[in-house]
């Protein structure tokens, strides 16, 4: 199980913790282990968390290079789309408004979406997580630094000509609602609107790694494999 703990790290969010401390079932059990740890009584067991957000426009690649990653780097695949999906198809209260918002080609409330990948990481064993189609605007952006407490390790845009995404998109054929012209359209100007300015917030930042997406999945995974290798001796 992930865990992070406040001694080791202050920039953690209160109420990640106290849900945290509530999955192992007691505030008591985390300051117990903590204070077992600080006398060496056991091994500190706590990675610290290492996090990828895979970001670009419908159609980039970004599901089919995480597949890769995971195989290769053991990475755990958070979609936020398909965590969007799996509320739909599970009948939640929030499941009819988040099937409009997609069938529209805008943005789920970011608490929403944010609240579903804080759940995936606190069950996760892995400490590495690709964050794939999040954050797709700056209030998503936000809410994630608000609500986990924490920032990306590093960032990938997989940079791709819209005619090549539509053409991508349209053959899809996952049976996904989105995945129709009137719909592409429509998330083509979100994307433009609303997620370049989190890409370039992160170019500012020096995150940022610019993939070029056209090509086979093999010639774009040789661009994205590079990076992982780099930091595979840092992120264990
Ligand atoms: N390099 C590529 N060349 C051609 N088609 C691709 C390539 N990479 C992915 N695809 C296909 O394009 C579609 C969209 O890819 P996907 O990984 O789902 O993109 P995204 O998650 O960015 O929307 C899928 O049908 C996928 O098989
Ligand atoms: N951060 C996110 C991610 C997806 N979504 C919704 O889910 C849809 C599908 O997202 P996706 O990541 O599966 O789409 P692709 O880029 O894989 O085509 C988006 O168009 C949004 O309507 C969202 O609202 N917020
Ligand atoms: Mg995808």
């Amino acid at each position: 199980m992930w865990r992070r703990v406040a001694s080791l790290s202050s920039s953690i969010s209160s109420s990640f913790l106290a849900q945290t401390a509530s999955r192992l079932n007691t505030w008591e059990s985390l300051t117990t282990g903590i204070a077992q740890q600080a006398k060496g009584v056991i091994a500190p067991k706590e990675k610290t968390p290492f996090i990828t957000f895979f970001l670009g426009g419908p159609g980039s690649g970004k599901g089919t290079q995480c597949i890769k990653i995971v195989e290769t780097f053991g990475f755990a695949h958070l979609s936020a789309g398909d965590l969007l999906r799996r509320e739909i198809a599970s009948k939640s209260a929030d499941g009819a408004m988040i099937l409009n918002t997609i069938k529209e080609g805008k943005i789920v409330p970011s608490q929403v979406t944010v609240k579903l990948i804080q759940k995936e990481m606190e069950l996760s064993d892995n400490h590495k997580f690709l964050i794939d189609g999040f954050p797709r605007t700056e209030e998503n952006r936000v809410s994630f630094e608000r609500i986990i407490g924490v920032e990306p390790n590093v960032v990938l845009f997989f940079d791709c000509p819209e005619e090549e995404m539509v053409k991508r998109v349209l053959n899809r054929n996952e049976g996904r609602v989105d995945d129709n012209l009137e719909t592409i359209k429509k998330r083509l100007t979100v994307f433009q609107a609303l997620s370049l300015p989190v890409i370039n917030y992160y170019s500012e930042r020096g995150k940022l790694y610019t993939i070029k997406a056209i090509g086979t999945e093999d010639e774009i995974f040789e661009q994205v494999r590079p990076i992982f290798a780099a930091f595979e001796q840092t992120v264990g």
